[in-house]
């Protein structure tokens, strides 16, 4: 439609809908945000509301359906949960005072990675760029302005994605990275044109750090990549949020090397910060944080478990310091109850959303941290004494706060009430004058009174008349001839006289005055505090890594738990551990202990089902996290040589969610660990091969057995139902038998949740299918059928494994090949397998998986 045909407003809405064609454009219409055309059909349909239509000339009408501006917080945040983007577009100027058509534009696009200010929608950034065979990752949290950037490969990426769940991720429009959609099927892909990754928005970046070159933020010249994806980050923030773009903070590399690789399914299969519906987070068990930036430090820790110990070191002995002094740690817990999320109060700042409660609510923090900081001569351990050398003290700003700023003031900045008395002279004039108004008005009152001899004489104000006298019907005859009528009531009516409209037009202005100058002088407070953003943002962080430090200090106080002794040592002790999660709903929880050394770092772990296999190979992992995060540990005691990685293989998970069937998840999680695990690993492994028939299962499980206790010799505890496996002690150094201890009587059994050395060559599935209720009769015959069973398998099995034990060369000579010569080989197996695939029956996923699985056999063969 050509803009002749269209009425101006329309044509208005079609040149602006041009440049925000991803988005839903909200259109400012009086009291209403209008969507039209295809917005009015999305925005209807996904916020449930009624789609109407607007005549726009002569028998024509558009589609069309609007929020009430007052409400549209609401409504906005069902679009962007619904992952749309939506510009609104802002009258920007008074519609009365317009002429012709009145001007508007989009004012900001609010995204899900970038709707800082909504609590609820957690929203961050983040933004990839392709650097070979890794990628260039970048993060940007508009709530907190946390911004950072890494280098890494595929798997990490994953990670990382995983540990700071981003809304939305940028990536430039040629590419696909579908591994990302994949894994994360709820996080929202913006693909951008490249030039927000290219090297005039790296220019841009720097220049809005006020920098000339990259390396003042840290990063190397391997970590370019790092840059591109951050500009791309800061670019589409600065274009989306316009005017409201909040505080950021320089961004700084992510050393993902000075942590434990925690890989996606590990954080996920430990329920570390998130767990599977009715169980609850490792995070919520143990979170005794007080203030919103201590919980987001909390999490990372968990999340980024260290790989040093004298980092670990020093961060336990900040942690112990805390548990001793329990009048230091009350003390600070007071304190910090006291200080609200200054890290987002600072981001609002600078997009202007910041209301005077929340400056208030600034200015009481500061001086708490102020009062946290004279706790410094109390302190000893060196990580608390630098923390607290970095803790600025802000009094002089909160003082000025304090003298300038009312102690209640009303939530929106335009209303006046801001501003104490004796901050500027002309303020407390102009306020002398409405105060004495007041007076005036009771005097006027009194004297007209008085004059006309009607007591029930009132003179009264209201927003749209202004002051007026009102006299009741009856005293009507007695009105002084100089008194003007304006309104008429049904018991009374509304006068006013020249002096009392002289008096209003003073009154008035003073107001509007007393307005326009409290906005001003908070404005300029505000801008005082803008400026050193990013200093108060550096004390926030210090006082978020305290809170995170006391949480751990008082969770060990409260539950009792113990300071393990960490080392560089290969061998792990833990002596009566309990899962810190579970041990909080099972009332007689048992604890257990687990002891790895070079001799003994294998364990095969059988039992019946429910007796607490799973639980103790998880908590095994969760108390060797915890110790590597510098927390104490649920034990009575612990000796933890560090590890280098924890992986997980546990449980069926999300597996349906991604279209794979159940065993080929298991083998891509179990080959992902294999391709990254090394000596000083963690793995536990639940029931591998339990997704395929039973010989495909246990040969499986039988030949990663022996692949990681021979060749890598990684810590490993795996908890399986193949008893089979159990004559790997026999074979294998290091590997040893363990198993869930039972109480036997007669056909009766009972838990004892302990773990104990040997194995047990029983299921009892029958068992709990009996206690699980079915029918006596079936039970029986179960019975028979499983003793015929046990009898002609124990004896084959036997066989068989004597065989594979002692002719394995005869038996499988790939796998002897394999060992002699793997990278050849593996080379040669691969081009023959790509020969034989046939591509025309494969699906997308499935291409994608086997190239997946290739590519990490070629990384894996080029190792040797
Ligand atoms: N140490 C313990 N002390 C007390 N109760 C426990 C202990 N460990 C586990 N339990 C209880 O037993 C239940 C089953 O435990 P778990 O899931 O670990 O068994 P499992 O042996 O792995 O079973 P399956 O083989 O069926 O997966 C837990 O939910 C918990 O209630």
């Amino acid at each position: 439609m050509s803009d002749k045909n269209l009425t101006p407003m329309l044509a208005q809405y079609h040149r602006i809908k041009n440049d925000y064609q991803d988005a839903l454009v909200l259109y400012r219409l009086g009291d209403f945000y209008e969507m039209f055309y295809e917005d009015a059909y999305k925005g209807a349909k996904d916020l449930n509301i009624a789609l109407t239509k607007k005549k726009v000339g002569k028998d024509k009408y558009i589609p069309m359906c609007g929020i009430p501006y007052h409400a549209a917080d609401s409504y906005i945040s069902r679009l962007v949960a619904k992952g749309h983007k939506v510009a609104i577009c802002e009258q920007l100027e008074d519609a009365s005072k317009a002429k012709g058509i009145v001007k508007r534009d989009v004012i900001r696009v609010i995204t899900p990675g970038t709707f800082f200010e909504n609590e609820k929608m957690k929203s961050a950034l983040s933004s990839v760029f392709p650097a070979g065979k890794d990628y260039g990752v970048s993060y940007l949290d508009l709530s907190t302005g946390e911004f950072f950037a890494s280098v890494m490969d595929e798997e990490n990426l994953i990670s990382f994605i995983g540990k700071f769940q981003p809304k939305e991720i940028l990536i430039p429009e040629n590419r696909k990275f579908s591994f990302i959609k994949e894994n994360f099927k709820n996080t929202f892909l913006t693909y951008l044109p490249e030039d927000y990754f290219d090297e005039e928005s790296i220019k841009e970046l720097l220049s809005f750090f006020n920098t000339v070159h990259e390396s003042s933020f840290g990063f190397t010249e391997k970590e370019k990549s790092a840059l591109h994806a951050s500009a791309a980050i800061l670019k589409y923030s600065r274009i989306t949020q316009k005017s409201f773009l909040p505080f950021i903070a320089t961004p700084r590399p992510y050393r993902g090397d000075i942590y434990i690789r925690l890989d996606y399914s590990a954080q996920k299969h430990l329920e570390l910060v998130s767990a599977n519906e009715g169980n609850i987070p490792l995070l919520r068990v143990i979170d005794r944080t007080l203030t919103g930036m201590g919980r987001r430090r909390l999490k990372f820790f968990i999340l980024h478990p260290l790989k040093d110990v004298q980092l670990i070191k020093k961060r336990q002995e900040a942690v112990e310091e805390l548990y001793q002094n329990s009048t230091v740690r009350e003390k600070i817990r007071e304190i910090l109850n006291e200080i609200f999320d200054v890290e987002r109060l600072i981001s609002k700042i600078s997009s202007g959303t910041m209301s005077p409660r929340d400056m208030v609510a600034l200015k009481h923090s500061l001086k708490e941290i102020q009062n946290l900081k004279k706790l410094e001569t109390s302190i000893n351990s060196d990580f608390l004494k630098d923390l607290f050398s970095k803790i600025e003290d802000f009094h002089w700003l909160a003082d000025k706060m304090e003298k300038t700023l009312e102690d209640n003031p009303p939530v929106h900045l335009k209303e006046g009430g801001l501003i104490k008395k004796g901050v500027d002279p002309i303020l407390d004039e102009l306020k002398e004058i409405k105060e004495k108004g007041n007076e005036w008005i009771k005097e006027y009152q009194e004297q007209q009174r008085e004059k006309t001899g009607i007591q029930s004489l009132k003179v009264g104000f209201n927003k749209v008349m202004g002051y007026y006298i009102e006299i009741t019907k009856p005293n009507l005859k007695f009105v002084p001839e100089h008194y003007r009528r304006r309104q008429t009531l049904s018991n009374a009516e509304r006068f006013t006289t020249e002096e009392l409209q002289r008096f209003e037009e003073k009154i008035l202005s003073a107001d509007e005055k007393i307005k326009a100058l409290e906005y001003e002088i908070f404005m300029k407070l505000r801008e005082e505090v803008a400026f050193i953003s990013d200093r108060i943002a550096k004390t926030a962080q210090q006082v978020g890594i305290l809170d995170a430090i006391q949480s751990l200090s008082t969770i060990a106080v409260e539950k009792g738990w113990v300071k393990p002794e960490i080392s560089d040592n290969y061998s792990i002790e833990i002596k009566e551990g309990v899962h810190p999660v579970i041990a909080e709903t099972v009332p007689d929880f048992v604890p257990n202990d687990l002891k790895m050394d070079e001799k003994s770092f294998f364990h095969i772990i059988t039992g019946p089902n429910m007796a607490g296999k799973s639980t103790y190979i998880r908590q095994s992992a969760i108390i060797i996290l915890l110790a590597q995060t510098g927390s104490f540990i649920p034990a009575k005691k612990g000796k933890i040589g560090v590890v280098d990685g924890i992986f997980t293989r546990i449980g069926s998970g999300d597996i349906l969610s991604k279209g794979l069937s159940t065993f080929m998840v298991e083998m891509l999680e179990v080959s992902n660990i294999l391709n990254n695990i090394t000596g000083r690993s963690f793995i536990v492994l639940d029931e591998v091969g339990r997704g395929t028939s039973t010989y495909d299962g246990l040969s499986i499980a039988w030949a990663i057995s022996e692949y990681i206790s021979k060749k890598i010799r990684a810590k490993t505890l795996f908890a399986t139902h193949y008893h089979e496996l159990t004559k790997l002690e026999e074979e294998i150094r290091g590997v040893k038998n363990f198993h869930m201890h039972i109480y036997e009587d007669g056909e009766n059994i009972k838990f004892l949740y302990k773990v104990m050395e040997g194995f047990s060559n029983k299921s009892y599935g029958v068992h709990v299918a009996k206690l699980a209720g079915i029918k006596e009769e079936i039970i029986k015959r179960a019975y028979e059928i499983l003793y015929h069973l046990e009898e002609e398998q124990e004896k084959k099995i036997d066989e068989t494994i004597i065989n594979i034990s002692q002719k394995k060369e005869d038996y499988l000579p790939l796998f002897k090949e394999l060992q002699e010569e793997p990278a050849e080989k593996e080379y040669i197996q691969i081009i023959r397998e790509i020969e034989n695939i046939d591509l025309a029956s494969m699906t997308p996923i499935e291409a994608m998986v086997f190239l997946n699985e290739i590519k990490n056999r070629i990384k894996k063969s080029s190792e040797y």
